[in-house]
């Protein structure tokens, strides 16, 4: 059976990728509610959106086939009976009080000419100033607070990276730190489940959105086709690893080991890959912040269960034994410098998207580290990062691979 998903690695070369460009959702933000919807600061959404074509230009003139999530989700709503399930659902998980005003949200959603469109609005999330007036007759209705949303916006959506990884032919489909990035799995469930080009074909899903722990995609790094690291972090588990280790071995997929990285609980560095990312078969940008406290196990199979042992050596010479290589060059967000190190790691200069081994993409801002990576051999293609940076992400963070070469 075709595989219509191939990422065995965070290196080889890049053929197929899902991105998400910033639309409406960027508008409903407020000063009021940032930190719920874990944005520091309000984009400028026009330029936001020329930085993200900018980065999808590049992508595309390397040869990568760009998808978009907003594309894929209406084209997974294949007739009526699927769109008004997804609304459901959608609205069910929307949270919405009154029941008045669910039933107008619904009515409204449903109106909308075509999928793209309900798609887009669903994303946008919805006032309550364009609900159709009417009669309040519920104590829910008539108590209604001046909170301006019927929907929440969902604006955390152009890190496609997070609500569901990519792991060899698998996906995980995330259950989520916070109930507003918990909301865009949805997205991915209709997908897999309806999308041709995903629904019925090999696509083992290694984790699910039911579950009960943690656990996002910005802490899913594939190694290597044996070797997987997962951060536990603010926004995943060390039981969520547990339970994916054991789908990811159960699907023999080839990969032996899991690699947890222990970094702590910070909104700084709320992802492993805020903080590490692979550039070459041998090269990882690292924050140097994290290096002092972090502690790594190692996950893999045993006899009757998961064998894990915590690993104590360096770093450096974890990787090597884990990726078999006699050498490791660790590339140091800020070089050696504090006050640099700690502001290129916010503005995500460790958050480099890899689209071919050595070859990477970065945000043009993160001077120091950048010319760190170029004198290391990497060769680097730049983004404008001025309003995509502030909603605390990066290139990896914007894309999802859906298909690399193998290496
Ligand atoms: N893979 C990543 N590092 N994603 C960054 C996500 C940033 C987003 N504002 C959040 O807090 O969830």
């Amino acid at each position: 059976m075709s595989h219509p998903i191939n990422v065995f690695s965070e290196i080889g070369k890049l053929k197929t990728v899902l991105l998400h460009r910033p639309g409406k959702e960027l508008e409903n933000l407020m000063p009021d509610y940032l930190e719920r919807l874990l944005f520091d600061d309000i984009p400028y959404l026009e330029q936001a959106q020329r930085e993200h074509d900018q980065f999808a230009e590049l992508l595309v003139s390397k040869g990568v086939e760009v998808l978009y999530l907003e594309d894929l989700a209406a084209e997974a709503l294949l007739n009526d009976e699927i769109k008004e399930k997804f609304v459901d659902q959608y609205l069910n998980e929307a949270n919405i009080k009154s029941k008045t005003a669910k039933q107008k949200a619904k009515e409204l959603l449903l109106a909308l000419p075509t999928n793209r469109e309900l798609i887009d609005k669903s994303m946008a999330g919805m006032q309550k100033v364009e609900l159709p007036k009417f009669e309040l007759s519920s104590l829910t209705d008539m108590v209604e607070s001046d909170y301006p949303f019927v929907i929440d916006p969902m604006p955390n959506l152009y890190f496609t990276r997070d609500p569901f990884a990519t792991i060899g032919h698998g996906v995980s489909l995330n259950h989520m730190y916070a109930e507003t990035r918990n909301r865009e799995t949805i997205y991915g469930q209709y997908i897999f489940d309806f999308h041709p080009r995903f629904a019925g074909k090999d696509l083992p899903r290694v984790y699910d959105r039911d579950d009960s722990t943690r656990i996002e995609g910005g802490d899913e790094l594939v190694l290597s086709k044996d070797v997987l690291a997962i951060g536990i972090s603010q926004r995943t588990d060390a039981a969520s690893i547990e339970k994916m280790a054991k789908s990811i071995f159960a699907e023999n997929m080839g990969f032996k080991h899991i690699l947890a990285f222990n970094i702590g609980e910070y909104r700084k560095f709320m992802h492993l890959d805020t903080v590490f990312t692979m550039v070459d078969y041998d090269k990882f940008s690292i924050h140097p912040e994290i290096e002092g406290e972090l502690v790594v196990y190692s996950i893999s199979e045993g006899k009757d269960g998961l064998d894990i042992i915590r690993e104590e050596d360096s770093l450096e010479n974890i990787l090597c034994k884990y990726l078999n290589i006699d050498k490791v060059h660790l590339i140091r967000c800020g070089g050696g410098n504090l006050t640099a190190a700690a502001r290129e790691q916010w503005n995500d200069g460790s958050n480099t998207l890899t689209i071919a081994p050595g070859e990477v993409i970065v945000y043009d801002r993160n001077t120091i580290t950048n010319k760190l990576l170029e004198e290391a051999g990497v060769k680097l293609n730049y983004l404008p990062g001025s309003e995509l940076v502030r909603g605390r992400g990066g290139p990896r963070c914007m894309s999802m691979p859906i298909i690399r070469e193998d290496i």
